[in-house]
């Protein structure tokens, strides 16, 4: 015993990391696909080549790439054919791949590393997110004091709830159990997050559309979401729930387990931060949220790992926004989305 420690202390760290990447890989199930599958993805994939996409999945996804990946399948029994049909099916796709469930990013790492890569601007497979920090929260102030320009602000984070796969495995049971976990979990909220739970299944028409037009609620039938399994049994364990004023609310089951948002009218992005950021601190207390030490926070769409944050403002560009095109270029420039 003494012995073995001692030599694995000589080891130098790097290839202990390396080491345990490995055993990661081979604790993870990699048992064949069906022929119906492996069927599927060829043709799939087959027509996919002959088809235009600007999509990462497009620019990603070699024939050897492919020919690698195609036999494999995480232990909850997803395949290649999971992670790639929303792409597939949908060539105008700007990234075109989903994590069916959390092994996938491993087990289908030789596609996900590069999209994550390039998608992320340099986030490489042997990089790490550091750890949760949000930050001086205080740092963040009012973007437009005199109210000109910003209609409302919107800070959201995705959280996936520890021990469920993503949407395409869940089974109908798992979904209520979620529900019911998060509606009781949120109904211990006080103080500016004490609101009400509304699940989907039994909401009517004109509540749903009315929360749908004030931007409060997810439209229903996303076809990259449809075409990637993700809207299985729905609207069941599907919901929302919102503080009185609807300034906090929380997605349920929609594309992630969990979407956290934080908006208001007008520009105080530091009130809209505080806000999400004491709520989030709080529900994690009691939901215990999926993590990686290398990707962070696990999301359905690799789009989204890390911080998952998205910020974001309404904002009037008359002017800017009547050429869209211009609109798009002067963003990117910044590292921002026209949404
Ligand atoms: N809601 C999202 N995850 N959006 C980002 C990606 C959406 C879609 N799968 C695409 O690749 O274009």
């Amino acid at each position: 015993m003494l012995n073995e420690y001692s030599s694995e202390e000589e080891e130098d760290e790097d290839s202990q990391e390396e080491d345990f990447v490995q055993e990661e890989r081979r604790r993870v199930n990699t048992k064949m696909v069906d022929q119906a599958t492996l069927d599927k993805l060829e043709a799939g994939f087959a027509k996919f080549q002959a088809t235009e996409s600007k999509s990462l999945l497009k620019k990603y996804l070699t024939k050897e790439i492919f020919d690698a990946l195609k036999v494999k399948k995480t232990s909850f029994g997803s395949s290649l054919l999971d992670v790639v049909q929303s792409g597939f099916e949908n060539p105008d796709s700007g990234v075109g791949i989903y994590a069916p469930d959390a092994e996938a990013y491993i087990v289908f790492a030789d596609l996900f590393d590069p999209i994550i890569e390039d998608y992320h601007k340099g986030f490489k497979k042997t990089d790490k997110h550091p750890p949760k920090n949000w930050g001086d929260v205080d740092s963040f102030a009012n973007l437009d004091p005199n109210g000109e320009f910003v209609i409302s602000t919107r800070v959201r984070c995705g959280r996936s709830l520890q021990g469920y796969p993503f949407n395409p495995c869940l089974t109908e049971a798992q979904y209520k159990e979620m529900e019911e976990k998060v509606s009781s979990t949120l109904s211990g909220l006080e103080g500016e997050l004490k609101g009400q739970f509304y699940p989907l299944t039994g909401m009517t028409k004109e509540v749903q559309q009315k929360l749908i037009d004030d931007h409060f609620l997810f439209k229903e039938g996303d076809r990259f979401l449809q075409a990637a399994n993700a809207c299985r049994f729905w609207p069941t364990g599907r919901g929302i729930y919102h503080n009185d004023n609807k300034t906090f609310l929380v997605w349920c089951n929609e594309e992630d387990h969990l979407r956290l948002i934080s908006m208001q009218m007008g520009g105080d992005l530091g009130q809209v931060y505080r806000r999400l950021v004491s709520a989030v601190n709080d529900i994690e207390k009691r939901l215990p949220f999926s993590h990686d030490d290398r990707l962070g926070f696990l999301t359905f769409c690799p789009t989204n790992l890390g911080t998952t944050v998205r910020a974001s403002v309404h904002i009037k560009l008359p002017k800017l926004a009547a050429d869209l095109s211009k609109l798009e270029e002067i963003a990117g420039r910044y590292n921002l989305q026209v949404r």
